[in-house]
């Protein structure tokens, strides 16, 4: 019995090299001799040799049918080669397999569609499987972020209007018209240290819980608890500035509860913080400030001290020490903000690319 070579075809993709040989009934004893196929010249054995043009990994895989082998090679490198074979003449018993033949930018097309199907597909399964409560959970943080949006709008609109209004007139009074309101937000907000803590949300607890205590001290303990303080134009500043940031932050976050996202809006919510953070914080500074000499007059939450030390600790020697706190408070959150910001709009270009 003579020895023949059998018609191959090719084709390729980035990662691999396919060859298709016409051979029926073929049995293989190695990937490159075929023994007793029946090709054009009937019974014979078939083999080929090919030296390729950058190397391959040692690994083939092959599957015979009646009629052809299909022997799989892969690549060790991903990358497009210019042609099969080391030699630049084409041995003639290779062709190109027009069932298989790509060019390199459909090879390529061909690459990411594989890609973002196996990503949906991880996604979807691991929504399914992963999580049996994603559904409750996503309810109650668009149900708390529903409600958090109502009440800044509220105070916001109210503020306005009022300011168009009354003018000036508007700030001496902001607090006996906004506060009920803003207690009853900014105590709901102690659900933003929770929601991490609970992993419902993937974000620090500790950026949350210094914006949530750092506001609640001025606003239950400055604000709060000296009606002196009450009247104060800073009040309205301090509020103002507040719910400036929230009226975007919430509807951004009751968006990505439904996975939908408006450019516009995450722009806004990932912005307006870098003017306004350092112009919140200065507020809350002037009313730390104001507030000191009223401390030291009611002796409020002072502490008495042994005679020989004196009467009392004033309370305004602690808020000095919280004036310090808050512009440390104000550096971390500034810089968690901005990686948020970098972290976020990085990830929307890379999605566009
Ligand atoms: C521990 C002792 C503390 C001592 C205190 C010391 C005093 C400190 C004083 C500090 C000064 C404070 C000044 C401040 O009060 C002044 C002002 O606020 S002025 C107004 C301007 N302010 C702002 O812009 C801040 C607004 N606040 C915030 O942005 C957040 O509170 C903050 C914690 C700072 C950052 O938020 P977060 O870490 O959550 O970042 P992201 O928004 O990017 O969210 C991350 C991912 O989580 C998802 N997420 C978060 N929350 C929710 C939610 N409620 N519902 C649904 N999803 C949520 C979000 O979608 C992100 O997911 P993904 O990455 O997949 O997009």
């Amino acid at each position: 019995m003579q020895t023949l070579t059998p018609h191959v075809y090719w084709a390729q993709r980035h990662g691999e090299i396919y060859l298709r040989v016409e051979l029926s009934d073929a049995k293989v004893r190695n990937v490159s001799k075929l023994t007793h196929g029946h090709g054009a010249k009937g019974d014979n054995d078939y083999e080929f040799s090919l030296e390729f043009l950058q190397p391959v990994k040692p690994e083939v895989t092959h599957r015979s049918t009646q009629r052809l082998v299909n022997i799989t090679l892969r690549k060790q490198e991903e990358c497009w080669w210019d042609r099969l074979t080391l030699q630049e003449r084409k041995p003639l018993f290779l062709a190109p397999d027009f069932d298989r033949w790509l060019d390199e930018s459909d090879a390529e097309m061909e690459l990411h569609a594989q890609e973002e199907e196996i990503i949906n597909r991880v996604s979807i399964e691991s929504k399914i499987h992963k999580d049996p409560y994603l559904a409750l959970k996503k309810g109650y943080l668009f149900m708390y972020n529903l409600v958090q949006f109502l009440g800044f709008s509220w105070i916001f609109v109210n503020m306005t209007v009022r300011l168009f209004i009354l003018g000036q007139d508007s700030f001496y009074d902001t607090f006996h018209t906004i506060a009920d309101m803003m207690y009853f937000c900014q105590m709901m907000a102690a659900a933003e240290v929770i929601n991490p803590l609970l992993g419902l949300v993937k974000t620090g607890v500790f950026p949350a819980m210094i914006q949530v205590v750092g506001r609640n001290v001025i606003l239950f303990v400055v604000f709060g608890s000296l009606q002196d303080m009450q009247n104060k134009a800073v009040v309205f500043f301090v509020f103002y500035l507040w719910s400036s940031i929230e009226i975007f932050r919430y509807p951004f976050y009751m968006l990505a509860c439904i996975d939908t996202e408006w450019k516009l809006l995450t722009w806004v919510r990932y912005t307006i913080w870098i003017p306004l953070y350092p112009l919140g914080t200065l507020a809350e500074a002037v009313a730390v400030i104001q507030s000191m000499p009223v401390f030291d007059e009611t002796r409020l939450y002072s502490v008495p001290l042994p005679q020989v030390l004196g009467s009392s600790f004033s309370f305004s020697y602690t808020l000095k020490l919280y004036l310090a706190l808050m512009f440390l408070g104000l550096f971390i959150n500034f810089r968690h903000l901005f990686r948020q910001r970098r972290r976020r709009f990085r990830s929307r270009k890379r999605k566009m690319n």
